[in-house]
């Protein structure tokens, strides 16, 4: 029976919520963002382990103000995050090494998106249980625009669009080899599936939650707060 590890990405500076701002440590009513996305994995019975991210001067920060004041008995390591997203999951990836095997599941997950269910990370883990790649999305709702110079160079077909959130869901061995060479090759993506596609592989779509935003930009504290009052 394979388990299921969560690898939670928590290494950003968080320049576009503003210099400084560490969002992932920002209080929403009174707990940590980062904490609250924990908590949801940490709840889940089908997560076996949960590895965090984070920049190497904050893990005991990390280690002391979360998982030791939330009780997060699952987290197995918090891991030096790098200078990009993907070099942080190609770090985690790699501490998982001793634990996980490759037909074991990682679910890989914005530690900045505190609002995603416990159903939603189900769906992820059978999905990719059932395929070995799949991503978490939402169908866009506006109309979306390719330009370049400034100019519409294209309006693919909405119906074909999709916005890809996380957890994006692997067996591990399938995406430890994927990221080993995308660093290999120096391919940058801006998640985890790219890697896989750009690679020829298959990445599986399954249907995600419009609540489970990824606390980018001050606008999206406002819209966290709504949403824990139980608006929307
Ligand atoms: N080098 C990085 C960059 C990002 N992340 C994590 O990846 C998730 C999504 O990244 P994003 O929302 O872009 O966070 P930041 O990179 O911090 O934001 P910004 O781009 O505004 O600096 C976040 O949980 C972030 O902490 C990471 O672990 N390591
Ligand atoms: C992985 C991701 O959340 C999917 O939408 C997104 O690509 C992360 O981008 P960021 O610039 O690292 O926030």
């Amino acid at each position: 029976m394979s388990r299921i590890f969560a690898l939670i990405p928590a290494a950003g500076m968080g320049k576009r919520m503003g210099a400084g701002s560490n969002k992932q440590y920002l209080l929403l009513d009174g707990m940590p963002i980062l904490a609250r996305t924990v908590s949801v994995f940490e709840a889940a019975p089908f997560i076996d382990g949960i590895y965090l991210v984070s920049p190497e001067q904050e893990i005991p920060f990390c280690h002391s103000e979360v998982v030791d004041r939330y009780g997060f008995s699952k987290v197995r390591s918090i891991v030096p995050g790098g200078a990009e997203r993907q070099h942080s999951v190609c770090n985690g990836l790699d501490a998982m090494a001793g634990a996980a095997a490759d037909d074991d599941l990682v679910l890989i997950h914005d530690g900045v998106r505190p609002f995603v269910s416990q159903q939603v990370l189900k769906t992820a883990a059978d999905a990719a249980m059932q395929y070995g790649a799949a991503v978490v999305a939402v169908p866009v709702k506006d109309t979306v625009k390719v330009v370049r110079g400034g100019v519409i160079a294209e309006t693919p077909p909405r119906e074909e669009l999709w916005l890809a959130q996380t957890p994006q869901a692997f067996r591990y061995g399938l995406i430890r080899d994927a990221h080993a060479r995308a660093k290999g090759e120096g391919f940058l993506g801006t998640d985890d599936a790219s890697l896989i596609e750009h690679q020829g592989g298959e990445v599986r779509i399954v249907t995600g939650d419009y609540r489970n935003i990824k606390i980018t930009t001050p606008e999206d504290l406002v819209l966290a707060e709504a949403f824990l009052k139980g608006k929307g």
